[in-house]
Formats: C-alpha cells, structure tokens, sequence
C-alpha cells in the first residue's frame, strides 16, 4: 500500500530511479512521459495530438493529462500502490490527483525529490540524445523544458512540501548509490518495503 510520487527537473534520473523503487516496493511505475511516448509512436489520435507540444518541450494541456492518469490509476494494478513518475506536473494536476485520491480514501506516503544540478543534467541529457535520439533532448529543448519545469512544477513542489511530503534526494552520482540513498531516506521516514 505505498503510493509515491517522484519528482525532480528533467534529467534528474526519475525514470531510472522510478524502476528501481516500483521493483522494491511491488508497485507499478507510472510514468506520463512514457506514456505520451508510446502513443506518439503508435500514432494514436493522442499521439497525433500531442506530437509537437511534446517535442518541442511544452506541457501537453492538463485536460488530457489528467485523464489519461485518472484511467491508469483506476487499472486495477495501481489500486494498492503506485509510484508516479512525471505527474503531477502544475497545480491544475495536483487538484486532480487530490480528487482521485479522495474518491478512494487514497493517501499519497511521499514525494520524492531528486535534487540535480541543471548544468549536469544538461549534460546527462544529451548523452542520452546521442544515445536513444529523443526528440525533445536537443539543448534548446533541454533548456525550454528546464524553464517551463522551474514556472509550472516548482509550485506543484511548494505545495507538497507545505503538506510535508517532500524527501530530499541528491541525485547526483552512481545509479546504485542514488537508489540506496532514496530506500534510506524512504526508510528514515517508516516507509519501507511490507512483508
Ligand atoms: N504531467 C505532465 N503534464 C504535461 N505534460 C507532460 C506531463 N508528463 C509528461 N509530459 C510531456 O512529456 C514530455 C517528457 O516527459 P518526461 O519523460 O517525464 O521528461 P523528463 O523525465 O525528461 O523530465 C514533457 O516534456 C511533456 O511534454
Ligand atoms: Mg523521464
């Protein structure tokens, strides 16, 4: 029953961490980007939809995130617990994930920040440009989505923290080590694997 959210700017390892810590816990990793990803590939009238808002670094509009999460989260794999990756992304999404948790009792256990330095992760990014050719992982993209990230998302941060939810990661270093450091600072807080 462990419900996560793990945020940070673009770059920050989430998807790789996300995996790690959905394995440990049982949960399923949920991730938007993905998600869009996949039905951009597949060309779906989502996909077609939102093609170039993704490409060119912008927030698809909240209207369809929110219910493309609404229906993941009702799959009756993430009825017990579910990591997000990539959502909430605004404040409009925040309100929304409030109500589709309140719907079921639901209770999110934390939120998981991982904590980059944006020129590193400038550089992270663009290695994985060169390696899976993302199409939204140019600099100038890079450097868009770091900004629409610092306007839209570190809000959505504040707001959490108010609540008390945020765990602070460094999300520098070895793969290994950032996912030991993000199981100790689950743990510290008793949020830790049920057996
Ligand atoms: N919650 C969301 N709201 C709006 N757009 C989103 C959301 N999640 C993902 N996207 C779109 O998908 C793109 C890639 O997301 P993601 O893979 O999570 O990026 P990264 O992990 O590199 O920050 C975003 O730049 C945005 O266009
Ligand atoms: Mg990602």
């Amino acid at each position: 029953m462990t419900r996560l959210l793990i945020v940070g700017p673009p770059g920050a390892g989430k998807g790789t961490q996300a995996a790690i810590i959905a394995d440990t816990f049982g949960i399923p990793a949920i991730s938007t980007g993905d998600i869009f990803r996949a039905n951009i590939k597949e060309e779906t009238e989502l996909g077609l939809k939102i093609q170039e808002i993704v490409s060119s670094g912008g927030y698809v509009p909240d209207s369809l995130t929110n219910e493309i999460v609404r229906d993941r989260l009702q799959q009756q794999d993430a009825v017990d617990g579910f990591l997000l990756d990539g959502y909430p992304r605004t404040v409009d999404q925040v309100s929304e994930l409030d109500s589709i948790l309140a719907e079921t009792g639901a209770e999110l256990d934390a939120v998981v920040r991982l904590v980059a330095d944006p020129d590193e992760v400038v550089a992270r990014l663009l290695k994985r440009a060169s390696e899976q050719g993302r199409a939204d992982d140019t600099e100038e993209v890079i450097r868009h989505r770091q900004d629409v990230y610092l306007d839209q998302t570190e809000p959505v941060i504040a707001a959490y923290a108010e609540r008390g939810l945020v765990v602070d990661v460094d999300g520098l270093g070895a793969v290994d080590d950032v996912a030991a450091r993000v199981r100790d600072a689950l743990a510290a807080r008793g949020i830790t694997v049920a057996v």
